[in-house]
């Protein structure tokens, strides 16, 4: 694992959180998709070499709606930036992580993702992120 690659924040309403973070940050969102696989749209701000990822549920199963439910808006996961994502969940697994998608999946901002359990991580919901080039 390199850096970070971005932390995902679970928003009620995205737009209001993306007027919200603009002001933070002085600038606009540079990217907004959608992740139908994941029950997400995104937004995407760049802080400096920050990378900030808004996330609002966009049905009731997704992994948001059941955190915000939980847990309320909030700091949702971090993401690490991986070389080799195949790899590194190989690595992981004999390592005794558990990985919550063995086979990486197509994620936001051109990336290929994996999840690793949040109770082997001391409650920190890990992602891989590896760019797809
Ligand atoms: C891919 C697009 C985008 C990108 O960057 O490219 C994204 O980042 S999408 C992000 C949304 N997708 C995911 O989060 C996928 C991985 N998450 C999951 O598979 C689930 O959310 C999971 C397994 C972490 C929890 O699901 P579960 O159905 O088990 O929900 P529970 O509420 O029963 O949670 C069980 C247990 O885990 C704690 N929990 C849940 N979410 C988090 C979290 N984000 N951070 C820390 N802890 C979390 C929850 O509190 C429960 O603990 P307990 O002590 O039993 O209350
Ligand atoms: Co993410």
């Amino acid at each position: 694992m390199r850096k970070i690659e971005h932390i995902g924040i679970a928003v009620k309403n995205l737009e209001a959180s993306n007027l919200l973070f603009e002001k933070l940050f002085g600038a606009p969102a540079y990217k907004m998709e959608e992740v139908e696989s994941e029950g997400v749209k995104t937004s995407f701000f760049m802080n400096g070499p920050n990378k900030i990822e808004l996330l609002e549920a966009t049905n009731p199963d997704s992994p948001i709606a059941k955190f915000l439910e939980k847990k309320g808006e909030g700091i949702h996961h971090i993401a690490f930036d991986v070389e080799d994502i195949v790899a590194e969940i190989k690595r992981l697994q004999s390592s005794g992580f558990t990985v919550l998608n063995e086979v990486p999946k197509k994620g936001a901002d051109n990336k290929l993702v994996a999840f690793l359990h949040p109770k082997g991580t001391n409650g920190v919901l890990v992602e891989l992120c590896q760019e797809i080039k």
